[in-house]
């Protein structure tokens, strides 16, 4: 059966990597595509001015949405969404509470899969962590996360995700974003460092070191191509589903 997506952001890093696995793929159709700065097509799909949006997704119903755009116009597509019935499927990164309640809120009318990281090496690295920190207890912990130099939020949505992972197994630790001057380590802290440097598409490192020795869990996505691919597998798997909240790791089980 093949999916038909609507894809918004279409003129963006992610948008464009989108539309270009999808061209490559049986499973998935494009319906649309659209961006608030709508210019001409992107791998040969028109790209609408994502003011239409609502009517688009009246009027073609696709089966979902796929989003990589910014906070606000996240939360937007979402409740599109719900008023029309099209799944939702979103890897946007720095949303607040309320927008994370926003999209819960979506997730009563459709189905809503939310990934910060829709590839398959961070959901491994997210099992290593968690195996990780309780076998290795009492040791300091620090995150590095490394981005190209567009990236817009830090820490990353994947860091964030680590540091949950990390307080689910260990208890909530208070966090130190960077150090300057006379700050020693205090026991227990996480310490968060983000890097914005060239066109690195993304690279996480969780640091465990005590008792002589020390434990780097490091991954890297070589492109975007890898996000693009577990977004478009995350929308051919939601489509038909219920209305609720779903996880990338469903997914992959
Ligand atoms: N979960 C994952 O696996 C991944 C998540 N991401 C996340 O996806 C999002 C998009 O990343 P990327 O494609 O690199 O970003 P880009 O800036 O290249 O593209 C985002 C597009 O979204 C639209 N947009 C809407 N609102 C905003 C806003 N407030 N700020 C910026 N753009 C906005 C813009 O298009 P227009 O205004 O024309 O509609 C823009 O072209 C980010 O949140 C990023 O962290 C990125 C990679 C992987
Ligand atoms: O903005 C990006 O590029 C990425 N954002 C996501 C994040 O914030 O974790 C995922 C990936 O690392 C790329």
């Amino acid at each position: 059966m093949t999916v038909r997506v609507a894809v918004t952001g279409a003129t963006g890093r992610m948008g464009e990597e989108v539309l270009a696995a999808a061209a490559d793929r049986d499973d998935v159709a494009v319906a649309f595509a659209v961006s608030r700065s709508a210019d001409g097509s992107v791998e040969g799909v028109a790209v609408e001015d994502a003011a239409d949006l609502p009517t688009l997704l009246a009027d073609e119903h696709p089966d979902v949405l796929v989003d990589f755009t910014g906070p606000a116009s996240c939360v937007e597509y979402a409740s599109a969404c719900a008023e029309t019935g099209v799944a939702f499927v979103s890897g946007t990164t720095g949303l607040s509470q309320g927008g994370f309640d926003a999209l819960r809120e979506a997730a009563e009318d459709v189905p809503v899969l939310y990934a910060s990281n829709f590839s398959r090496g961070i959901a491994a690295l997210r099992r290593a962590v968690r195996e990780a920190v309780p076998a290795l207890d009492g040791y300091d912990i620090e995150l590095t996360e490394t981005h190209h130099n567009a990236k817009r939020d830090a820490p990353s949505g994947t860091a964030l995700t680590l540091l949950e992972d990390i307080d689910g197994v260990r208890g909530d630790s208070p966090r130190v974003h960077g150090r300057e001057g006379d700050a020693p380590r205090t026991e227990g802290e996480i310490g968060v460092h983000a890097r914005r440097a060239g066109d690195i598409a993304g690279e996480h490192e969780v640091l465990l070191a005590g008792n002589h020795e020390s434990l780097s869990l490091t991954h890297r996505a070589g492109s975007r191509g890898v996000f693009a691919a577990g977004a478009l597998d995350a929308a051919a798997w939601l489509s038909g589903r219920d209305a609720g909240w779903y996880d990338f790791t469903e997914v992959l089980e």
